[in-house]
């Protein structure tokens, strides 16, 4: 085959995926149309049974065309799952016209390429604007920003699949003035980062923020005896490895890529499926329609006698309101008595949220909601893919 033929056959490739996306821009437009109804009615954002209905009529008309239906239903479901997201934060910027305006200050956690970062340009791009990014490099300056006014949101790293909670972010949320108004997960691929010709053989240090370390822990017992230096970010242990001979640092391929790091060993996290998920804070909590799966955040403090947890949780129970989420962290002050973090797949406007609220009063000392928010995480519906 001649150089020529494959140049036409790859220009008519780039023509096809042209014409794809002027489709999928087409379709996104029109499922905005779809949202203006369903708000119009009142109608639940997720019709579950009209994506099944439409995955079972591609999946025949695509192998009537000679494509499988695991890759029909990938597709789909991924252009689903970007029309729901879309059509749910169309609704909540109706539902809160003052909290979204047209400029998005937002602090994070490190800066370019930082996994924060990434996750702050998934959250946002659905929520039309000007995006300012202001990176941080600690949690405090985060939420400190976000509580003195000088940006409009926060994105925390709160939990990872590798290394579970971020206990840090958990103690911060205790005393942080500041609401939960969304959430986002980001996939968090570690590669290991180093100046170009560096061989793994010559590492005598690794910079890395303490998650990274965490999630990792595995590959860098397989190392041998390396020097660990904790940095308080991502981009600072990028920074650290760039001027430090025989040292790497871990991190995104794109982060290294950014600063001149060359990728060494790529996979290193104890997990193959490696995601973290972060939650959005504000000054002001939002308020989150009826018509959208919804998360409720709290922080309880149960009272001493015997009992006191089981009572409270067996209260989510009675009102049959589902918990995602239990964590306990020490008492600040008192560091014997805990208290415990909780996620309710629940809307707090709900009367059985409500209701579950007034008789947690007898088991705990206090409870404080830290916010109510769109549930990011998106359950696809299950189609027979064989
Ligand atoms: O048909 C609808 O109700 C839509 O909102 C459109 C759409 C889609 O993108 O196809 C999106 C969300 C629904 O769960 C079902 C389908």
């Amino acid at each position: 085959m001649s150089n020529d033929v494959l140049n036409t056959l790859r220009h008519d490739i780039n023509e096809i995926d042209s014409d794809l996306l002027v489709l999928l821009a087409k379709r996104r437009r029109i499922s905005h149309g779809v949202v203006e109804y369903k708000i119009a009615n009142n109608k639940p954002i997720r019709d579950e049974a009209r994506e099944l209905a439409l995955l079972e009529k591609l999946i025949g008309y695509g192998k009537s065309l000679g494509l499988d239906a695991y890759y029909v239903n990938n597709v789909f479901q991924t252009i689903l799952e970007d029309s729901v997201l879309h059509q749910q934060a169309m609704l909540q910027k109706n539902l809160n016209p003052d909290a979204l305006s047209e400029t998005h200050r937002v602090t994070y956690l490190g800066g370019q390429g930082s996994y924060s970062q990434l996750a702050c340009h998934k959250y946002f791009s659905r929520r039309p604007g000007k995006l300012v990014e202001i990176g941080c490099s600690s949690f405090d300056e985060i939420t400190g920003k976000v509580e003195n006014g000088q940006a409009d949101f926060g994105l925390l790293p709160i939990e990872n699949t590798s290394s579970g909670s971020i206990n840090e972010v958990f103690d911060l949320l205790q005393h942080a003035q500041v609401s939960i108004v969304g959430e986002v997960t980001h996939s968090v691929e570690h590669c290991l980062l180093a100046n170009p010709d560096t061989e793994l053989s010559q590492l005598t240090k690794i910079f890395a923020h303490p998650q990274p370390f965490a999630q990792c822990s595995r590959f860098l017992q397989g190392l041998g005896e390396l020097q660990h230096e904790t940095c308080d970010s991502t981009s600072s242990a990028l920074q650290s490895a760039l001027n430090t001979p025989n040292s790497a640092a871990i991190g995104s391929a794109q982060a290294g890529k950014n600063v001149g790091l060359e990728v060494i060993k790529s996979n290193l996290a104890n997990q193959s499926e490696n995601h973290s998920r972060f939650i959005v804070v504000a000054r002001k909590p939002l308020q989150v329609s009826k018509q959208i799966p919804t998360k409720t955040s709290l922080i309880m403090a149960t009272k001493q006698q015997a009992g006191s947890l089981a009572d409270a949780l067996m209260i989510f129970k009675q009102h049959k309101i589902n918990l995602v989420k239990l964590e306990s962290r020490p008492m600040p002050g008192n560091p014997w008595e805990e208290v415990f973090y909780v996620d309710l797949e629940a809307n707090l406007a709900d009367s059985q949220v409500k209701n579950a609220l007034e008789e947690l009063k007898e088991y705990t000392q206090y409870v404080r909601i830290l916010g109510c928010y769109q549930s990011e995480t998106l359950q696809a519906v299950s189609v027979n893919t064989q």
